[in-house]
């Protein structure tokens, strides 16, 4: 279409003629001359929000963000060699989240499709996300009927996403930059879309209501479980305190009123005791539900969570003496492990801590040390192929702790067991990075069994429950004021693999707050995740990541670190780490 041509017709449409364009198009056109006073024959620029402005929309959406983004991952991943773009826009048409082929980069660019652009319809004219937001409703706007000239090449089909009352909170935009003609091309993006905001929703109220139960509805027993189409939260006595979407449409399509607040049994002839019954376990055929208007629908109930889990939380690590105690958080394996360590912390059994690098082999031991016999020392000794018999404590009472003792050599084995026979009183702890059964085939086997009395196993980091009572410890115990994180960013942070485990975890963290510019930790504070690693490739990279998030300044980056400023310089010099020119 020509540029002349569309705007005869808009102009054609305000002087009330029919184009045969859609009533909702027509009319967004009328509102965008009457109402914002736009001019069709002048192009209005893509209306970017400034850095700032975009951190204030995203902190303001973060909670949805985070739930949606594994959705729109997955969206993602099913139309992006198809050139589309998917646009995650708040309730006000700000870009906040956005995926796309980082090839068209350019293309996207000019197109105004990237974060902080602002599709708001006053702004951008008739576009996908803005006549969205205007129109409370899931639409294709397409070619022509955008109302810019700028935007005409454009195909956009967007879906809002509503909180759990009702209210819209975002909307959810997959855009082309070239389509074919016609407008029925996108009746595909459009089940896309509007399938994948109905998850989000799902997910939102399910993530939002753990404390209530929660009744999943759908008119097909086999999608109950695994995509149903509406869900409703209720309260103890039986209100609906949560909703999806779709629950406006199972239980009152012709209605316009509002649910919330409102009793299930005004809509389903049920009561809060019904729900036990229609829990997993029944099939899914036989927990039909029947509507007060005489319709029926499949019921699958979700009993509270949240009070389950907390009592448990809570009862974890509480009969725990204090290091241990405070060791890790709710995770049923490790409290085990450490109730096992806890009762023989006051005995001379000798301990193996096996776990990958960085899982706190040394922390454990020292939380065992912490709660033994009073007034006894802790000899640490690390390893090394090379160590020799002279840099063992001679004579000493307390705790020795064999750090990676995989790594003796032969010799340093026998000075080692010489040293133990000649030593009653000191109690063995040994780490190592490899599991026992290697561990007893390279060590002689007088000294593994003198070592291996009992064997305590840490997990990865990337298998810990515990994985943000972790996470917010860590950052508590670096930042003076309540600096927390985004919910997007934990997400990301849950879902890297974590080969270097705490420790890497910790420098990771050390970047995010030297980068974080409020107290709220964003993604794009977050250091790109480095994948497999070596312990050493991965403590260089740390240690560059914190001394260019520190602008290289070596004390800031040492306070950082925690180690001193000669350290850090001694570390940079020998890994041969030089600021940019
Ligand atoms: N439970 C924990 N809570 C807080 N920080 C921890 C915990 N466990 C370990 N860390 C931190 O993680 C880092 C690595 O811990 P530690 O040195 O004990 O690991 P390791 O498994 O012994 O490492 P390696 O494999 O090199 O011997 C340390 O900075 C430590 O303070």
């Amino acid at each position: 279409m020509r540029d002349t041509e569309h705007v005869a017709e808009i102009d054609r449409v305000l002087r009330g003629y029919e184009t045969g364009r859609d009533r909702t198009v027509s009319e967004s056109w009328r509102r965008c001359v009457e109402t914002y006073g736009m001019d069709p024959t002048r192009p209005d620029p893509a209306f970017i929000v400034t850095e700032m402005e975009l951190r204030e929309h995203r902190e303001q959406s973060e909670r949805l963000i985070a739930t949606a983004r594994s959705g729109l991952q997955a969206l993602f991943r099913q139309v992006a060699g198809q050139n589309y773009v998917l646009l995650l826009a708040d309730a006000q048409g700000v870009c906040v989240d956005f995926f796309g082929d980082p090839r068209f980069e350019d293309e996207l660019r000019t197109a105004g499709l990237y974060l902080g652009s602002h599709w708001s319809e006053d702004l951008a004219g008739t576009c996908g996300v803005g006549s969205c937001i205007v129109n409370g409703k899931a639409l294709t706007i397409h070619q022509g009927d955008h109302f810019g000239l700028s935007h005409v090449p454009l195909s956009c089909t967007a879906a809002p996403i509503h909180d759990t009352k009702g209210e819209l909170s975002a909307v959810l935009d997959i855009s082309l930059l070239r389509s074919p003609s016609p407008k029925s091309s996108q009746n595909l993006a459009m089940s896309l879309v509007t399938a994948s905001t109905r998850r989000v929703e799902m997910a939102n109220l399910m993530a939002m209501t753990r404390r209530d139960w929660v009744l999943r509805l759908s008119t097909s027993p086999e999608f109950l479980e695994v995509d149903p189409e509406a869900a409703v939260a209720l309260d103890g006595s039986g209100r609906i305190v949560g909703m999806t979407m779709g629950a406006r449409k199972a239980l009152d399509p012709d209605g316009e009123g509002r649910l919330i607040g409102t009793r299930i049994d005004d809509w389903i002839e049920i009561g809060v005791d019904d729900l036990p019954d229609l829990m997993r376990g029944r099939p899914p055929e036989e927990r039909v539900l029947r509507l007060t208007d005489g319709r029926g629908l499949f019921g699958h109930a979700i009993a509270p969570q949240a009070t389950r889990s907390l009592a448990g939380a809570r009862r974890m690590g509480a009969d725990l003496p204090g290091a241990l105690g405070s060791f890790a958080g709710p995770d049923p394996g490790l409290a085990r492990l450490l109730q096992g360590a806890a009762r023989v912390a006051r005995t001379q059994v000798p301990l193996l801590i096996t776990g990958e690098t960085g899982t706190g082999k040394e922390k454990l031991a020292r939380a065992i040390h912490v709660c033994g016999p009073e007034g006894r020392a802790f000899h640490e000794m690390r390893c090394a192929v090379t160590v020799t018999a002279s840099q063992m404590p001679q004579g000493a009472r307390g705790t020795l702790f064999l750090r990676g003792v995989e790594d003796l050599s032969p010799e340093a084995q026998g000075a080692v067991l010489a040293l133990l026979d000649g030593a009653p009183d000191l109690r063995v702890i040994a780490s190592t990075r490899i599991d026992p059964a290697a561990l007893a085939e390279r060590l002689r086997a007088d000294l593994f069994y003198r070592i291996a009395g009992m064997t305590l196993s840490l997990p990865p980091l990337r298998h810990r429950a515990d994985f943000d009572w972790l996470l917010d410890r860590l950052l508590r115990r670096r930042t003076a004021d309540n600096t927390r994180l985004s919910p997007a960013a934990r997400i990301e942070l849950k879902s890297r693999d974590w080969r270097g485990n705490i420790r890497e975890l910790e420098r990771v963290i050390d970047v995010a707050v030297a980068m974080a510019e409020g107290n709220v930790i964003d993604l794009t504070d977050l250091p790109a995740a480095t994948g497999v690693r070596t312990e050493e490739t991965g403590e260089d990279e740390a240690l560059e990541l914190v001394l260019h998030a520190c602008g290289w300044n070596m004390s800031q980056a040492a306070r950082r670190l925690g180690v001193n400023r000669s350290t850090i310089l001694r570390r940079a010099r020998k890994l041969g780490i030089a600021p940019p020119h």
